[in-house]
């Protein structure tokens, strides 16, 4: 996969994509990521990229001009056609784990990434496929969703993680919260491991985990649980757990 990323500070983007698992993706050459400076595309003499709101107000918007001439020449790049031109913005869509799984299946993402105040407004009707944002909450710019946006979907791409488990375990790629993790010493502090990791009994440890999933699912995010396919143990251990838990 290749993502060109569009972006006023790309050297935002250095250590992130510089670090274990995407450094290793990019090494091996399974995603490609290029950060793009929209000020390059800036034709007026002070390269200026922002100016201030037609019908008054604070703070600076995005200028159209840059933006335009950049997309026109990764268009160009790409044969004439650009495919998804994602921009990262409190008004976007949620990001969730289907979503970067949708993406992973893409070859070329294109991430526009905001600051100021946003981004003129016929970029977003005439340029923009997607509109994501990673949470409610408003950011000084797009960068670090779209670093948020390139990591969950690096890790969705065939090879990147390595053993296929690994994706298939994330808890959001079975809808649960993940079970509790633990590794060595046996006991640190006087705090032991649960028995049952210790035993060497795979079908236990596997129903353990997934009635620990169960469980913080339940109490954390009871309505994730729509959204998942419930096998017939997992309904009998969640009604054990909701007898549990209202006791
Ligand atoms: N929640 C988010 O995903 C998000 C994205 C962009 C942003 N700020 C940008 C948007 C245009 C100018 C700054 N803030 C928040």
């Amino acid at each position: 996969m290749k993502i060109d990323i569009l972006t006023l500070f790309p050297e935002m983007f250095v250590s992130p994509f510089n670090a274990s698992i995407i450094k290793r993706a990019r090494e091996r050459n399974l995603i490609e990521i290029n950060t793009i400076n929209i000020r390059d595309y800036s034709r007026n003499k002070h390269h200026t990229v922002d100016d201030t709101p037609f019908g008054g107000g604070a703070g600076m918007v995005m200028m159209p001009e840059p933006l335009f001439e950049c997309f026109d020449h990764l268009k160009e790049m790409h044969g004439g056609q650009l495919g998804r031109v994602i921009m990262m913005c409190p008004q976007g869509q949620p990001f969730t784990q289907e979503y970067a799984k949708e993406l992973a299946r893409e070859e070329h993402l294109v991430l526009v990434c905001g600051h100021y105040e946003g981004i003129d407004e016929r970029v977003r009707e005439n340029l923009i496929t997607d509109e994501i944002s990673i949470g409610d909450y408003v950011l000084t710019g797009g960068e670090l969703p779209a670093m948020v946006v390139v990591d969950a979907v690096s890790r969705m791409i065939p090879g990147v993680l390595g053993e296929a488990a690994s994706a298939e375990e994330d808890s959001f790629y079975h809808g649960l919260l993940e079970y509790p993790h633990y590794t060595k010493p046996r006991e640190y502090r006087g705090l032991a491991v649960p028995d049952i990791l210790l035993s060497g009994h795979h079908e236990n440890i596997r129903r353990w985990r997934r009635r620990q999933s169960l469980l913080r699912t339940l109490e954390r995010r009871p309505e994730l649980l729509k959204g998942v396919e419930l096998s017939k143990e997992d309904k009998k251990v969640l009604r054990e757990l909701l007898e549990l838990l209202q006791g």
